[in-house]
């Protein structure tokens, strides 16, 4: 079933800075440190400090060597409606020791975002670790409040885009994908935040109303096995009565109609031995469904038997519907062996054409649900099938294969001085300094890598031979003379710094992004069995002025 499309909220106001999607995401919506920290920050008279941050992840999600950046608008939602309330201030009052000055709490009511700047990389983008998704700055008391909102607002968002976009790389262009997870997310925000981001990472539409409305993603949905159920014999059709889709004719008795095809199928000699009698519950409550959806007949085909009931009894009513001009949707199996109940499906549709000469019977659409995942796909492709369209849901939205993406927030400057965060890990070592990042493409219009210079470098040019350096290991390094270059932060909130916003575009805009970036990359990076990682790399210059830093900053151990 298809919903129709009724002037969703966010396409009227896309640009409007109304503030986040959810109401819960407040100054508050943090952890209490980040309150500490300013509290000690403003008692020692630092806390105007201008720092800059970066927020990036270390490791691709799902074993993948790519992610989709996601929840940028809501991030900008935010900082654009910051501003606490005299009830959060009295709260945070009770919440801090009681010796926390009057003065802090004056000054945290005359604060906001307007003297940060935020630049990022378009939401949608494939994106690769270390590189910033988000570059935060201005006073370090206000951007440090600003991490976990931040963090939260992006990891979930990202990784589950990113698990869209994986379904899709597995099932295909030309199927239809619908997120069906609502019922098993983690929680409302988890709901909406799925079907968002999933329409994003690419899928087609949702089954969650509230989703449809807030983003104008579109709305469909079959029925369940409850409606099959509910039925016990035909004789509960009362108003059995149906107009012909053209309004000429009217039959009175569409019960017989069906009555009378699910006979004829019977006698069909190529499909002789498949089905007897089928189940009259689910013809009934088929038959139900065809009398108030006939231009969108639709059936759940699994509750009792799908060959042997499931799929005459629809054949029957779509038969019957095609008699009054109407065109049947299709069925959804929702359980047993998905890649031979779909091309056995297939094979009785086509009968059915041939039989009787309904032209496009036999592409009917076959809608697949039941526990699907990357592998499940992956295997259904392997052994062939006849699936259209695949409804998933508990491993899409709860991103079951793997739980968090790991976005952080580190400090890379403050008072224009560099800083680093050193780790016995060298992944975890973090990159100073307020940075510029572009991606250079090479000949075949495939990006090659992605760089990140100082601010003030002179950037890559289209044509010209540029040495790309790995951050920490010094023999991985490769001269790149590339196509096109592309710079990768945009401001999208330039607080004090008199450059213009870059607009939020809408959701469809994003998800065209997505799907188009995608398309741009070259396929090693894509496959699923031990994806070639992309390059991500620093400047010549950035690379001998992280390892200054670093020698700077790490004690000499002393052997004894
Ligand atoms: N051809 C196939 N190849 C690989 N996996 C499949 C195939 N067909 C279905 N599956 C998957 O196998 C699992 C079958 O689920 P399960 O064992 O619970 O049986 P079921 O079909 O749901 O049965 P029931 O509804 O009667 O309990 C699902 O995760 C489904 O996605
Ligand atoms: O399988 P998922 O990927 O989570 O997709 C959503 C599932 O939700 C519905 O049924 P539900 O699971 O509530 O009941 P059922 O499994 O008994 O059909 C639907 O029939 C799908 O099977
Ligand atoms: O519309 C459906 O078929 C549907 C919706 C949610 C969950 N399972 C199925
Ligand atoms: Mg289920």
């Amino acid at each position: 079933m298809e919903a129709k499309a009724n002037g969703p909220k966010e396409e009227q106001s896309h640009s409007s800075l109304h503030g986040p999607t959810n109401p819960m995401v407040t100054p508050l919506l943090t952890d209490l440190y980040q309150f500490t920290m300013a509290y000690a920050y403003w008692k020692a008279g630092k806390h105007q400090e201008r720092a800059v941050f970066d927020l990036f992840f270390r490791k691709n999600p799902f074993g993948g060597e790519y992610t989709i950046f996601a929840g940028l608008e809501e991030c900008i939602q935010f900082i654009a409606n910051f501003k606490l309330t005299e009830d959060e201030i009295s709260f945070l009052r009770s919440s801090l020791p009681p010796n926390c000055e009057d003065g802090f709490f004056n000054y945290l009511r005359g604060i906001d975002c307007s003297d940060v700047e935020v630049c990022a990389i378009s939401e949608g983008s494939v994106v690769f670790p270390k590189i910033p998704l988000l570059r935060i700055e201005g006073p370090v008391a206000v951007v440090q409040l600003l991490e976990t909102p931040f963090v939260n607002l992006v990891n979930y968002a990202s990784l589950v885009a990113t698990n869209a976009a994986r379904h899709r790389f597995v099932a295909g262009k030309s199927k239809t994908l619908l997120e069906f997870g609502l019922r098993r997310a983690q929680g409302p925000d988890g709901g909406i935040s799925a079907s968002k981001y999933c329409y994003m990472g690419g899928f087609d539409a949702t089954s969650n109303v509230a989703a449809g409305r807030l983003f104008g993603i579109p709305l469909r949905g079959t029925h369940s096995h409850a409606f099959v159920s509910s039925f016990m014999s035909l004789d509960e059709i009362v108003d059995k009565s149906i107009r012909s889709i053209d309004g000429s004719s009217v039959c009175e008795d569409f019960v017989s109609l069906v009555q009378t095809w699910l006979s004829k199928i019977q006698w069909i000699h190529s499909l002789n031995g498949i089905f007897g009698e089928t189940n009259q519950s689910e013809l009934a409550a088929f038959t139900t469904y065809a009398l108030a959806f006939p231009t969108s007949f639709l059936a759940l085909v699994d509750t009792y038997d799908v060959m042997k009931s499931g799929i005459p009894n629809f054949c029957a009513v779509a038969l019957a519907l095609a008699d009054l001009g109407y065109k049947a949707v299709g069925i959804r199996l929702d359980s047993g062996d998905l890649a031979y109940l779909s091309c056995e499906s297939r094979k009785f549709f086509c009968a059915i054409e041939k039989e009787f000469g309904v032209a496009g019977f036999g592409k009917m659409i076959i809608t697949a649900s039941n526990d699907l995942n990357e592998e499940t796909l992956d295997a259904l492709n392997k052994q062939g099938h006849e699936v259209d369209a695949f409804g998933i849901g508990t491993y899409l939205v709860t991103c079951y294969a793997q739980a968090a993406l790991g976005c952080v927030f580190k400090l890379v400057e403050i008072n224009n001085q560099p800083r680093i965060k050193l780790s016995e890990d060298v992944s975890k070592v973090s990159i100073p300094c307020k940075k510029r990042f572009y991606r250079l493409y090479g000949r075949e219009g495939y990006p090659l890598v992605d760089i990140m210079t100082g601010e003030n470098e002179p950037p890559p040019k289209a044509a010209e031979r540029i040495l790309c350096r790995h951050p920490f290991n010094e023999s991985k390094r490769a001269y790149v003379v590339p196509q096109h270059v592309e710079e990768l932060l945009k401001c999208y909130w330039p607080g004090s710094s008199g450059k213009t916003r870059e607009e939020l575009p809408p959701i469809k805009e994003i998800r065209d992004r997505c799907i188009r970036q995608l398309d741009q990359m070259r396929p090693d990076h894509m496959r699923r069995l031990n994806p070639t990682p992309y390059k991500v790399s620093v400047s010549a210059k950035l690379y001998d002025f992280i390892h200054f830093l670093w020698l700077n900053e790490a004690p000499v151990g002393e052997l004894q």
